[in-house]
């Protein structure tokens, strides 16, 4: 059982998870991370238990990588603490217990897959078969191909089987569909998903919200470096509660849109060319206004979903390294 609370000081969101017998995969206290002016990560508290799927959701500079970096032993905290199965992360890397999936690098053009996968398992002293990974990582078809010819997309699932060698326990995956088209990132996320359901737990930081929608059991929501929401994917659309009214107006402009953002529970007004889109508490006063007060047709009524969620926790419009400013008026 989950509950969801609210904890004002400092302003973040959390789930209280009822369940605190299970396995803690990961434990961050109180990290701090700076980079000289920069505080990269401000305090930031985690817990992650055995078996989930957790997505690492943030504007750009969130302080996602420099966490993920100390999650996997690559730096180390000012201050603060990271435990990963109740070690050290090195010391857990070392073990075979986590493995991640990073954006780029680790990767020889030259050899073909197969050879870059047996290459790899003679790092540990355990290893998952070749011909295993491969099945997992959906790449069996191209086991024989110069990694040098294969798509991104195909080389982050060749850093997938890479990663799946040593059966670790926990998976971290460091934004590994970044450049990826739609169908790459599809079969990326579906092989890595159809591993995660046997249990594995897996830490990922992502641009893309319909990714940590669709494969994250829980959205941990990073700003600042530090956790401003917490829950479900549910939960956390939830949280940013009320509804977007949209209607045609042909002519509105800045006059009427002040108008509108009068109205009581009014907290957007949006104007895209003939598009009026108004973010409100009450949505039936707002589409009442709309229909006796002002020429507005066409009306819409829909519930916000989890880009309303992201700007309302984090501040900040929702960006992805290949669109620009979701709120904007080129949207
Ligand atoms: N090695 C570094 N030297 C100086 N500043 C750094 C360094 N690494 C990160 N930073 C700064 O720390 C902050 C957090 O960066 P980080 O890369 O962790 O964010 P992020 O959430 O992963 O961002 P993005 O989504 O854009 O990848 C940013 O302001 C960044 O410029």
């Amino acid at each position: 059982m989950t509950s969801l609370q609210v904890d004002a000081s400092p302003s973040r969101t959390t789930v209280a998870r009822g369940t605190p017998s299970r396995t803690v995969a990961a434990e961050l206290r109180g990290l701090v991370k700076r980079f000289g002016g920069v505080t990269a990560v401000d305090g930031l508290d985690l817990t992650v238990t055995q078996g989930e799927v957790v997505a690492f959701l943030g504007p750009n500079g969130a302080g996602k990588t420099t966490t993920i970096d100390m999650l996997l032993g690559l730096s180390t905290p000012d201050s603060g603490s990271v435990q990963v199965f109740g070690t050290g992360p090195r010391q857990a890397v070392a073990e075979g217990r986590v493995s991640a999936v990073m954006q780029s690098g680790g990767l020889l053009r030259d050899l073909t897959v197969a050879e870059t996968l047996r290459l790899t398992a003679c790092l540990f002293s355990h290893t998952r078969s070749v011909t295993e990974v491969l099945e997992r990582a959906g790449i069996t078809s191209i086991a024989d191909r110069r990694v040098g010819k294969c798509s991104g997309g195909q080389q982050q699932r060749v850093r997938f089987a890479m990663a799946l060698l040593p059966d670790p326990d926990l998976i971290v995956l460091d934004e590994p569909t970044t450049g990826m088209d739609v169908e790459g990132r599809r079969d990326f996320w579906n092989a890595m998903h159809a591993d995660a359901t046997r249990g594995r737990t897996v830490v990922f930081a992502t641009h893309y919200l319909e990714e940590a929608d669709a494969y994250a059991d829980r959205i941990v929501l990073v700003s600042g470096g530090r956790v401003v929401a917490d829950g479900t994917p549910a939960e956390i659309k939830a949280m940013s509660a009320g509804r977007l009214v949209t209607a045609t107006w042909p002519g509105a402009g800045t006059g009427e849109a002040l108008q509108l953002r009068a109205l009581p529970g009014v907290e957007d007004v949006e104007l895209r060319g003939e598009t009026v889109l108004v973010r409100a508490a009450d949505s039936d006063a707002v589409a009442r206004h709309l229909l006796t007060h002002t020429p507005a047709h066409d009306l819409q009524v829909t519930s916000r979903g989890l880009e309303d969620a992201f700007i309302a926790l984090t501040g900040h419009p929702h960006t992805t390294p290949d669109t620009v400013d979701l709120t904007g008026a080129t949207r």
